[in-house]
């Protein structure tokens, strides 16, 4: 531990004469002191102290419990291990803000450094001066700063919570929207009594298959059928077996095809279905396949079904109308014997 350097050269010779010094100095730099005689345990402290806490100039024991009853309890356990580091020699410096109790009962925040002054023979501690110094007002506006940091550190984290909460709930919402499009876009492409694709999905399909047989050549067939002498179906047996019937047909065709293949109705009793990477002579067959099917589609129905059909592979050079009439004109040939198939 530094001992003070001697101020006799310059602020007195005698050591009253520099106690007088030291005390001027301290008082211009602090608020109040207390000098504290290790030895004897008795502690002086200045006019100004006592002031500060709002008692008359020693008018407290002086001694040091007199220090310890006026430290705040919550800051006791703290200072009181701190200050007893410095007396161990295990703290180079004693230096603490804390709580003092004045006399009408209010805490005043004060900053205390103290340092030993003198020494015996043994290297020993003798004497102890330290000052306090008035930093209420300055620590009440740091913890009212700190107490607006936290509030706004919860806040921001509330604001957090609200976004991440807001997000999470824009995105079940867009999730929900894009399945009720996707149910939307399903629905307007599905026929509602076959389940099976509607017309308007059929020609999205048909253009952009004859759109990559023009690009690729790659060989595409399509396949049109109209159920024979359904309005005899209707009339004898009642509108309710005719869909029995449209429905079983769809179900068996559907599922005798390949995934790719698109299958819709064309309209009243009449279907169509597009074959990627099939050729006519496939088709043919495929057609003589469905043909039978067909007439098997539901055998627990009071009739007889047959079905006749038309079988048309894409050309080079020729349009989708073209070749939907080309299928269109097989089929009216078909009609004509009923229950057969016509390659065109
Ligand atoms: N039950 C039912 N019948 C339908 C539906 N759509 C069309 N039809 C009937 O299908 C019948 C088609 O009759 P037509 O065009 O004369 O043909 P067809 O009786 O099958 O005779 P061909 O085609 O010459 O063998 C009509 O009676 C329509 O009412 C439907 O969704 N449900």
């Amino acid at each position: 531990m530094d001992k003070l350097e001697p101020l006799d050269h310059c602020y007195g010779t005698t050591l009253e004469e520099i106690e007088r010094t030291l005390r001027y100095a301290l008082d211009i730099v602090s608020d109040g002191i207390w000098d504290w005689n290790i030895r004897t345990n008795h502690v002086k402290r200045s006019p100004g102290w006592y002031s500060m806490l709002g008692h008359p100039p020693d008018s407290l024991p002086e001694d040091v419990d007199t220090w310890r009853s006026v430290i705040h309890p919550g800051d006791f356990e703290r200072v009181m291990r701190n200050f007893q580091a410095y007396l161990d020699g295990e703290s180079l410096i004693y230096a603490e803000d804390y709580r003092c109790r004045c006399r009408d009962g209010s805490y005043l925040w004060i900053s205390d450094h103290g340092r030993f002054v003198e020494f015996d023979e043994a290297g020993k501690p003798t004497r102890m001066i330290g000052a306090h110094r008035n930093i209420h007002r300055r620590k009440m506006a740091a913890l009212a700063l700190q107490r607006k940091n936290d509030e706004l550190l919860a806040l921001n984290r509330k604001l957090e919570g609200l976004v991440e909460a807001r997000t999470e709930a824009l995105r079940q919402a867009n999730e929900a929207l894009a399945r009720q499009v996707e149910a939307a876009m399903r629905l307007s492409e599905t026929d509602p009594l076959t389940q099976i694709s509607n017309r308007r999905h059929f020609e999205r399909s048909l253009h952009g298959e004859w759109q990559r047989f023009q690009r690729h050549g790659h060989v595409t067939a399509l396949l049109m059928f109209d159920l024979d002498h359904f309005k005899r179906i209707n009339d004898n047996h009642g509108h309710q077996i005719g869909d029995r019937a449209l429905v079983a047909v769809s179900r068996t065709v559907r599922a005798a095809l390949r995934d790719e293949d698109c299958f819709a109705r064309w309209g009243g009793e009449e279907f169509i279905a597009l074959l990627p990477e099939t050729d006519q002579g496939a088709a043919l067959l495929l057609a003589e396949r469905l043909r039978l099917l067909v007439s098997q589609a539901d055998p627990s129905l009071p009739l007889g079904l047959t079905a006749s059909f038309s079988v048309a592979a894409m050309q080079a050079g020729e349009g989708i109308e073209s070749l939907l009439k080309r299928l269109d004109d097989g089929l009216y040939r078909a009609k004509q014997q009923r229950n057969c198939i016509v390659g065109c």
